[in-house]
């Protein structure tokens, strides 16, 4: 005893050296901010873009030596050369330049996940140090000695105390980062290389999401020149998921990502409608590129006749054979349609004029022709005719016209039968839907913009940029202000923005066309063959991240193969890699999940629970009474009463969530709320009643607003009913793990096949 409490406190003081670093630099770091900022407004403009320069770049390292404060160091490494290395989140060296830690990312920590008897790579111990504040609680090791091993590595989870400790805490309604007990399969998928897109695919509560947010993180850190610059773009299913992970990326020292989904992935347009499963699979297809290009062709036209026009008393005739040239010529630019549309009305203008000059008879002097054709331009009836030829458009208003105009979706989009036609029939002002997005998406590439004043602006930003691109150089020679934290281009970007500083991330979330230099997507499942063009549209390096899970596929856009929804658009540039341990469910839930899904037919991954917990599964069958419900509501709400008891935290962790079909949920909502104040007290009920949505320690909500999330127990009410629902036996799937410590089953019909074998058993 006596000799682990001396080895608790020898960790205890490196411990202490280290926090100790860190409030030092954050000490330093502050100060310098303050002596920035005590420099006042005054001086020369370039003086002031220079102090703010360094202003944000102290703000930013002070917010992350904050954000490192938990657990900031968590791993030892005893190397056969006699070496220690402690493995935290950021990397620290003292005053000499001496490692005090090395950051989980770089790759002389990698052998902390790695490493293993049979491979030790160099590691005698490991030793996974528990921190609770800055206080060293408890210490695990592994000894990776061959001669204790009989030749093949047993079933390894690395540091499994600390992790079956992690995976038992009670839950919040955040994600938290899992940084200190990556497993060696994880840790493979996060330092993977960058190039290439990577398909991850694993079964519930495999780790895809912790492990698609640690690789953004690493590849920030281990491909930083590249990323800062073109930016990281993270594409997840709705905002209330983006909000439940948006603490992980921080947490682990990086805040530069942009988040978004597809719903809003145009700047300007808000998706707010929602299409039902089949409109939004119709609109999903790669048919949409041929029907909205046919829909732009539409709006390049020959007249079906000649048209006249009377111009300062000259009759002129826009002649279909010009209309017809002009247009051939304004093709041949194969610039987007709106751009293209300069160089229809240049040649339509020019022949215009020399008609003019013919009635006149004689050739026009130079400075006459530029008054003509000004005047031919700014004449009504000649615009008129010209933007009959060659409209120009906004992809909002092609689409909308699309929806709400038969024949001109007849005349566009052959490949779908009228009854498809019918079903996409709408208003024009009526609200945008998340599988709009895409095809806008589409129509905006076609069209482009009319952006002459855009590609000004955009050289004389360049010339700027390399203006101040010298500047900062000459800057970071003369202070020295280097040391490795900033190089001549951050700097440079940091002098550029006038007013508020756009970060990368800003000005990417603002700009249609910005491309990324990595894009990760979560619950990559559902996205649609129109979706996965939109996205690859942005990474034309085609490196990304994809992470899902094809049996929990519930939109019926959605992919229910990874080769059939990517081959179309990378070919075969991509590659598999797959995830198999669940960290999330108890096995006895995990293992009947697998049963309902095989039975179901549903692509499952192989799957192997890490961990059993007692009595985590339990069926209850209400007795059936009518269509009001009311003895299997009664079970829901003694059940969900006994699971707060249990679970729900006063101090805002532990959830317990009650999934049922989407039609019975307000219902059982309100009495779930009401049942919350009667049985847990007036002070409890109003503090769970009064929690934001997402911090909310107990929900009723439909499967669908549960992916990706996870409760400590969940109530699962009436699963036929769910696999009868329109995401089917996906969305029972997905309803039956999200539980990290029990799943109640309360029905009134009889369970789908696969549970039944389990109440038998
Ligand atoms: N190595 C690990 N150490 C600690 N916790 C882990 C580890 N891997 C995963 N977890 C935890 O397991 C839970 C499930 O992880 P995650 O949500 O990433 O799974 P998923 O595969 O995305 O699930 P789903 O398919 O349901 O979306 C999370 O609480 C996560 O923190």
């Amino acid at each position: 005893m006596a000799g682990r409490q001396d080895e608790l406190a020898r960790e205890q003081a490196v411990v202490d050296r280290l926090y100790a670093r860190l409030d030092e630099l954050r000490r330093t770091t502050r100060g310098r901010l303050a002596e920035v900022r005590r420099a006042g407004p005054s001086g020369s403009p370039q003086n002031r873009s220079e102090r703010d320069a360094f202003a944000t770049l102290y703000e930013d390292r002070v917010a992350q030596l904050d954000a490192v404060e938990d657990r900031l160091v968590f791993g030892r490494l005893d190397l056969d050369d006699d070496t220690v290395r402690y493995v935290g989140r950021i990397g620290l060296t003292d005053d000499e330049h001496r490692s005090l830690l090395t950051d989980w990312r770089a790759p002389a920590a990698q052998a902390f996940y790695r490493a293993t008897a049979l491979h030790p790579a160099g590691v005698v111990r490991r030793r996974h140090l528990v921190t609770s504040g800055r206080s060293v609680t408890g210490l695990e090791d592994e000894v990776l000695d061959l001669d204790a091993i009989d030749g093949h590595d047993t079933t390894h989870l690395s540091g499994e105390g600390a992790l079956l400790a992690s995976l038992a805490t009670r839950r919040t309604g955040r994600m938290t980062d899992i940084v200190a007990t990556i497993q060696a399969e994880q840790d493979r998928i996060i330092r993977s290389e960058l190039g290439g897109a990577l398909v991850v695919q694993g079964g519930p509560g495999t780790g895809k999401t912790a492990v698609a947010l640690h690789r953004a993180a690493y590849l920030l850190y281990a491909h930083r020149k590249v990323l800062e610059r073109s930016g990281v773009l993270l594409v997840g299913p709705s905002r209330s998921f983006l909000r439940y992970i948006d603490q992980v990326l921080p947490s682990l020292g990086e805040t530069g990502v942009v988040a978004t989904t597809i719903a809003e992935l145009l700047p300007g347009v808000v998706a707010t409608g929602v299409d039902t499963g089949t409109v939004a699979e119709v609109k999903g297809r790669l048919v949409w590129r041929s029907i909205v290009r046919r829909a732009v062709r539409a709006r390049e036209r020959v007249p079906a006749q000649d048209v006249r026009v009377r111009v300062d008393g000259h009759d002129l005739v826009i002649r279909r054979r010009d209309v017809r040239e002009a247009i051939a010529r304004a093709r041949r630019t194969h610039k987007p349609h709106n751009e293209a549309r300069a160089t229809f009305v240049r040649e339509m203008l020019a022949r215009l004029v020399d008609q003019y000059a013919e009635q006149l008879g004689s050739a026009l002097a130079p400075e006459d022709v530029a008054m003509v054709t000004e005047d031919l331009r700014s004449d009504r009836d000649v615009r008129v005719a010209l933007n009959l030829a060659w409209f120009p458009i906004t992809p909002e208003k092609l689409v909308a016209d699309l929806y709400a105009k038969p024949h001109r979706l007849a005349e566009a989009a052959p490949e779908l039968t009228a009854a498809e036609r019918r079903l996409l029939r709408r208003d024009p002002d009526a609200p945008w839907t998340e599988s709009d997005v895409p095809i806008l998406d589409e129509a905006a590439e076609l069209l482009g913009e009319d952006d002459s004043l855009a590609r000004a602006e955009a050289r004389a930003r360049a010339a700027e940029r390399q203006a101040e691109l010298e500047y900062a150089r000459s800057v970071l020679e003369s202070t020295g202000a280097g040391g490795g934290l900033v190089d001549a281009e951050t700097l440079a970007s940091r002098f550029e923005a006038t007013g508020p500083r756009l970060t990368t991330a800003e000005r990417a979330a603002t700009d249609r066309s910005w491309t990324y230099g990595h894009v990760v997507v979560d619950e990559a499942q559902e996205l649609s063959p129109m979706a996965w063009r939109a996205l690859v549209r942005r990474v034309p390096t085609r490196s990304l991240t994809i992470v899902g899970d094809v049996a929990q596929t519930s939109s019926a856009a959605g992919a229910r193969s990874w080769a059939a929804a990517l081959d179309p658009v990378l070919r075969d540039g991509w590659r598999l890699e797959e995830l198999t341990v669940s960290y999330r469910t108890p096995a006895a839930v995990a293992d009947a999940a697998q049963r309902v899904a095989h039975a179901a037919g549903l692509p499952v991954s192989p799957l192997t629970a890490a961990r059993h917990v007692e009595d985590s599964l339990e069926l209850v069958r209400a007795t059936p009474s009518g269509p009001t419900h009311p003895v299997l509501e009664q079970e829901v709400l003694d059940q969900v009463v006994g699971l707060a008891r249990e679970f729900v935290g006063s101090d805002g962790a532990g959830r317990v969530a009650v999934v049922a079909p989407a039609e019975r949920v307000p219902a059982l909502r309100r009495a779930v709320e009401s049942v919350l104040q009667d049985a847990l007290g007036r002070a409890e009920g109003a503090r769970l009643l009064a929690q934001r949505p997402e911090d909310a320690q107990v929900v009723v909500v439909s499967p669908r607003e549960t992916k990706g999330l996870e409760y400590d127990a969940v109530v699962l009410v009436e699963p036929a009913a769910v696999a009868e629902g329109p995401g089917g036996f996906s969305d029972l799937y997905v309803a039956m793990t999200r539980p990290t410590q029990r799943l109640v089953v309360v029905h009134e019909r009889a369970l789908p096949e696969g549970f039944a074998e389990r109440a038998a058993a």
